[in-house]
């Protein structure tokens, strides 16, 4: 694992490096968040942890442990994905452009404490006010906790005065075919990703976030989402989603600078705004498993190209060998089936998207007895119309998997550049 935009100020990888408070502190910024929260800055985080007796009873922090928030990008989009996510919409409830830039700045102090597991603001201990942090993550590691933020179409609406901020490519999704959208599922002004290698770290984030916004901002929707954890698969392979195969094989390699130039991050084709940026593209994706699993292996196995147990792509045994969408067996059938999901997503190979998508369960549908199960399918790119546009068009109108699955929810969101210590999220669009 390379740590491509979160390494200290000299440079130098912060991982296998045990640090001392004053270090966390400064790596993660966490001296600004008294001041935005009322408190009185470092002596009064300090004091707090200790008069509640959280750094005596916390386990030592380790720097394998935090995934730095200040860097170029943010963290959260190259960052090998954590176990857990919760994956939060907002709306704004505010039309001054003032209480959502105040919100950002309050945001980016909270989420540099959150992301090292430290206590927000530092009136934890006083009995006569609730406390500023809701507690359920006192003495837990960061577990690599990572928060990601981002602005959506509706933002660029004439509420903020931002109308011709607004890039070309950030608009809301075309109808794609066969999308069964439900409003509940949909859209947003802002995004938070959380995502932690522990549930309760994650959800604790968002839960305090949403507090923090009280009175500029309200959840508009939430998504809660896991992949296997790093013990039960210690030797970290491609996790598997709910239909048993490996996802993720064919991403573009995040160590490669290049590449991830190339498909990730906004250069100077793109607004100043969003340079170093990213734009998301979240599709909640209802999975029929139990049609699926009544599917035998090889329709399984058509249905992605790809063997099921490898990974690797139907005719190949190695999971990473290359899709070969030539090759055709001896009657001249192809190999891989032109209509499989890897096929068509992969197209001619020129357009790649970076994803890093989680499966849930969200419980039971009442009226069919079935599993609301699936996959919270996000991505990353550059270029939201050349990139995820494009492919999900194919794959709308002939992709195998169409059988097997429904679009219930769909946003986009433009996540900002990185955060420098001192500056605050979103500041190349509101500042
Ligand atoms: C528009 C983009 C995509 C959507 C929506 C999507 C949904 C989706 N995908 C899977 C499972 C797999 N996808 C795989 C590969 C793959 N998928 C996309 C894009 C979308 N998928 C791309 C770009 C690729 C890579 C193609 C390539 O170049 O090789 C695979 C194969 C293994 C892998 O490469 O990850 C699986 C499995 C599900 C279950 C799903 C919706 C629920
Ligand atoms: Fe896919």
């Amino acid at each position: 694992m390379k740590p491509t935009d979160n390494n200290d100020a000299k440079g130098a990888p912060i991982f296998d490096k045990k640090l001392s408070r004053r270090e966390m502190l400064r790596l993660t910024g966490a001296s600004g968040l008294g001041l935005l929260l009322g408190g009185s800055s470092v002596g009064g985080i300090l004091a707090a942890r200790e008069a509640t007796g959280r750094a005596a009873s916390a386990p030592q922090v380790s720097s394998a442990d935090v995934i730095p928030f200040y860097g170029s990008h943010q963290a959260g989009i190259l960052t090998p994905a954590q176990n857990f996510l919760c994956f939060a919409a907002f709306d704004l409830t505010t039309t001054r452009l003032a209480d959502v830039q105040k919100l950002l700045q309050s945001w980016t102090a909270a989420a540099a404490a959150l992301t090292s597991g430290s206590l927000i603001g530092s009136a934890n201990d006083n009995p006569n006010l609730p406390p500023t942090d809701t507690g359920e993550a006192d003495g837990l590691t960061p577990s690599k906790c990572t928060l990601t933020f981002g602005v959506g179409p509706a933002m660029f609406d004439g509420r903020f005065g931002l109308a011709a901020k607004r890039p070309s490519t950030l608009a809301d999704l075309p109808p794609f075919a066969g999308d069964s959208l439900e409003p509940q599922w949909c859209g947003g002004d802002l995004c938070v990703q959380a995502c932690a290698d522990d549930m309760q770290v994650a959800f604790h984030a968002i839960r305090n976030l949403a507090r923090i916004a009280r009175g500029t901002a309200v959840l508009r929707w939430t998504q809660e989402g896991f992949q296997r954890t790093g013990n039960a698969d210690p030797k970290g392979g491609t996790p598997r989603n709910l239909l048993g195969f490996k996802d993720g094989t064919g991403n573009p390699d995040v160590t490669d600078d290049a590449e991830m130039r190339e498909v990730v991050w906004c250069g100077s084709e793109s607004p100043a705004w969003m340079q170093g940026g990213t734009y998301m593209a979240v599709r909640r994706v209802r999975l029929r498993i139990e049609v699926w699993d009544r599917s035998t292996l090889s329709d399984q196995e058509a249905t992605f190209g790809r063997h099921r147990q490898s990974g690797a792509p139907i005719g190949a045994t190695d999971e990473f060998a290359k899709l070969n969408l030539e090759a055709a067996d001896a009657e001249g059938k192809p190999v891989i089936p032109p209509d499989s999901h890897s096929a068509l997503a992969h197209g001619d190979g020129t357009v790649k998207m970076l994803r890093r998508s989680y499966s849930f369960s969200s419980g039971m549908d009442l009226t069919t007895g079935q599993l609301d199960a699936g996959l919270l399918f996000i991505s990353f790119q550059k270029d939201l119309v050349k990139q995820f546009v494009s492919i999900q068009k194919r794959l709308s109108k002939n992709d195998r998997l169409n059988e097997y699955m429904v679009h219930t929810g769909s946003a986009v969101f433009a996540c900002f550049p990185g955060v420098r210590e001192g500056g605050y999220i979103g500041e190349t669009l509101l500042g």
